[in-house]
């Protein structure tokens, strides 16, 4: 049985895991569920899941909860020093790093520093962080299990071979909802189309990252960290069917791809459960009905993803201005403040405005996340 932690148990990956532990109940408890403000939906999976501890963000969502009655005998904890607690709870064995955001950093920072296994969706982290992270991982002897898709390919497609044998790695982006639009009506993108993604099912945040190609941008930053490979071997290629979830070509020209259809389930279960696999059964992909295509990223169309690539290979603070700049712009389209290509404007204009410098210390990495941030809200001000 393992004593699972699902930090950020209320969204479309926590749902997920949710899922699979209501399915696996003889293999996976639910010990601590860490919300954000969706008080409602928390307490209906403390009814399905009886943890003992649940975490929500604010003092007022922890008083409402108690209020509702529906945290009897549940130890209730809210913000920051919530989500540490949860995440280092003694009884805890693999943490589901499922929040969205650089808000995730602390809690996931925290898991791997006190011993615990790290089932990674929240890629924000490794791309604000991964140069901490990972060798704090290193040093604690921490496993890092990828649920990210395009990752959990690499890793199983890595499984078992020499990493000196990898030539590249090639993440596949299905392209967005605006793989085939012409940019010259980017500017009437409502916030609902973009969140239209064409394959998969996730939250608001992701969704437009991936209209955007930064979900892309992001993932490349999150590979060179998780797997120690130099962005000049990471290669992204579009693949509207979302079927091949990544692949790795070798020294001797042989490429080896993961697929399926795209549920994350899948990579759920396997970063739960590896090396073992549960009988999950999703349907298969139907092959003799498939056109699979591939095709190049347009960089002009998405200028997102070079600036990820930019950030990539610049390295120092700029991955985390990228992220926060990010955050920002998202946000603000989200809220109607700004139109869809402005998301890249504000990104770059963020970056030109910052003295990239090499990390310090976490601290300093929060520093410059914050800036960026201040940066990008008066850069939408100003207009
Ligand atoms: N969805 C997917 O299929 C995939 C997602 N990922 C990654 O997984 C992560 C989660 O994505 P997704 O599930 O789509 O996101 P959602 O928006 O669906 O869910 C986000 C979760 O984080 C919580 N949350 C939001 N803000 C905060 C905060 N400030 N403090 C604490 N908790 C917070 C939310 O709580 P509440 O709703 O209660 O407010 C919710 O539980 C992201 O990093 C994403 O990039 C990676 C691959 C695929
Ligand atoms: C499911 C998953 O891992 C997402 O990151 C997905 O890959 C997003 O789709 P895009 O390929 O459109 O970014
Ligand atoms: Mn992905």
């Amino acid at each position: 049985m393992k004593n699972l932690c699902i930090l950020g148990c209320t969204g479309s990956i926590g749902r997920n895991v949710v899922e699979i532990v209501r399915r696996f109940p003889d293999r996976y408890r639910a010990l601590v569920l860490a919300a954000g403000d969706n008080v409602d939906l928390l307490s209906e999976q403390m009814a399905l899941l009886k943890p003992r501890v649940v975490v929500l963000r604010t003092e007022a969502g922890a008083l409402a909860l108690q209020r509702s009655g529906a945290a009897h005998g549940v130890e209730v904890l809210y913000g920051d020093a919530g989500y540490i607690a949860a995440a280092t709870h003694t009884e805890v064995d693999t943490v589901v790093a499922a929040i969205v955001g650089a808000a995730g950093l602390l809690p996931t920072m925290a898991a791997v520093d006190a011993g615990k296994t790290l089932a990674l969706a929240n890629k924000e982290s490794l791309v604000v962080a991964g140069g901490l992270l990972m060798p704090l991982a290193r040093e604690r002897g921490v496993d890092i299990l990828p649920v990210d898709s395009e990752h959990s390919a690499v890793f199983q497609c890595l499984a078992g071979q020499r990493g000196g044998d990898v030539a590249k790695l090639l993440l596949t982006a299905s392209g967005g909802p605006f793989r085939t639009r012409h940019k010259s009506s980017f500017d009437d993108i409502r916030p609902e189309d973009a969140l239209a993604h064409p394959t998969w099912n996730m939250g608001r945040k992701i969704s437009i990252d991936s209209a955007t190609l930064m979900n892309k941008g992001l993932e490349v930053i999150e590979a060179m960290h998780l797997f120690s490979v130099p962005v000049e071997k990471i290669d992204v290629v579009v693949h509207p069917q979302s079927i091949v979830h990544s692949m790795v070509a070798f020294c001797d020209g042989t490429v080896m791809a993961q697929m399926g259809i795209p549920d994350m389930k899948g990579a759920i279960a396997l970063a739960l459960s590896w090396p073992e696999r549960l009988p999950l059964n999703l349907p298969l992909p139907d092959f003799s009905a498939l056109d699979m295509r591939m095709e190049a990223p347009d960089l002009e169309r998405f200028p997102c993803l070079g600036l990820a690539f930019d950030a990539a290979r610049e390295g120092g603070v700029f991955p985390a201005v990228l992220n926060a700049a990010n955050e920002v712009a998202v946000e603000a389209f989200l809220q109607g403040r700004i139109p869809f290509p402005r998301i890249s404007g504000l990104i770059a204009e963020t970056l030109m405005a910052t003295e990239n410098h090499r990390v310090k210390d976490l601290e300093d990495l929060l520093q410059a996340d914050a800036n960026a941030r201040q940066t990008a809200l008066s850069l939408i001000r100003s207009v």
